[in-house]
């Protein structure tokens, strides 16, 4: 199957939540743990027992992994295992995005079966060009696997390189969602081709998000967006919106029970947002 006909059924099975794996040092602290790669093995295992058989989406934020170097990344690669094996669809937050020949390595690091760090989705950088992404858009398709590329971003800073008017008189943000469009065309019932963008926002043209593939919006929780704004940022495009929530959950444990209960508010909220 597909990644987005594997997201589509998650969603309808599970809610269209994600919870993102963001072990800052911060949450280390408050949960009691050390701000090292035990400690960071502890938070990372708490999560996955807690969540990754009931929601749809987990997302790890592979720079708290990478901090610790390679201890930190053999706990990614335990994670990420972990909550596939119990039923969780991974997307891989590593924003890769390089020139062509270098973005076939980053594929190969996330997308292809035999990787330790095999994901079912990475999220990928369009800055040097939507076609540089073209291997990762090959081995996605040839694995089952999905992206998502940054459109839209949560954070303020954004505007200014993705609402800039390119030749055509289209954004750049407008010009890469165009491009996901095309690459979803036909695909049913929703394309593996996402794109990412932000709860935070506002002025955004619903008929730009019609790419028929998944809309990933962090900034739900500590960036100030909440469930209610996904109808309003999304419109019709909506149910196909898989809002994340890392701190806003995380801050919850180290009980596992707390977490769960956290991660259900959420999925609860959504779905009064966005009926069926
Ligand atoms: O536009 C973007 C793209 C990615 N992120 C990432 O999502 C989480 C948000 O964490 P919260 O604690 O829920 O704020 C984090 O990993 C970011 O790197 C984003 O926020 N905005």
């Amino acid at each position: 199957m597909t990644f987005g006909a594997r997201l589509r059924q998650a969603m309808d099975d599970r809610g269209q939540l994600c919870v993102g794996i963001d072990p800052h040092a911060a949450l280390l602290s408050a949960w009691g743990l050390g701000d090292d790669a035990a400690g960071l093995e502890r938070f990372s295992r708490t999560v996955v027992e807690a969540l990754a058989d009931r929601v749809a989406v987990l997302k790890p934020q592979a720079a708290f992994f990478e901090r610790f170097g390679s201890r930190g990344v053999a706990v990614l690669e335990q994670s990420v295992a972990e909550a596939r094996a119990a039923g969780a669809l991974v997307v891989m937050d590593a924003k890769r995005g390089d020139i062509g020949s270098t973005m076939a390595a980053y594929s190969e690091a996330f997308l292809a079966e035999s990787s330790p760090l095999f994901s079912d989705a990475l999220t990928v950088s369009p800055y040097l060009g939507f076609g540089s992404l073209q291997p990762a858009v090959d081995l996605a398709r040839k694995n089952g696997c999905g992206l998502f590329a940054l459109a839209l971003t949560s954070n303020p800073e954004g505007a200014s390189v993705q609402r800039a008017v390119g030749a055509q008189g289209r954004t750049v943000a407008q010009s890469i969602l165009d491009q996901l469009a095309a690459e979803n065309a036909g695909a049913q019932p929703l394309g593996s081709f996402g794109a990412v963008v932000g709860a935070t926002l506002s002025d955004v043209d619903e008929a730009d998000l019609m790419i028929n593939g998944p809309l990933l919006a962090p900034g739900v929780g500590a960036q100030g967006a909440t469930m209610a704004d996904i109808p309003r940022v999304f419109g019709a495009a909506a149910r196909n919106v898989v809002p994340s929530v890392s701190r806003d959950v995380l801050k919850h444990g180290p009980s596992v029970q707390a977490l769960r209960d956290a991660a259900e508010r959420f999925v609860e909220e959504i779905r009064a947002a966005v009926p069926a």
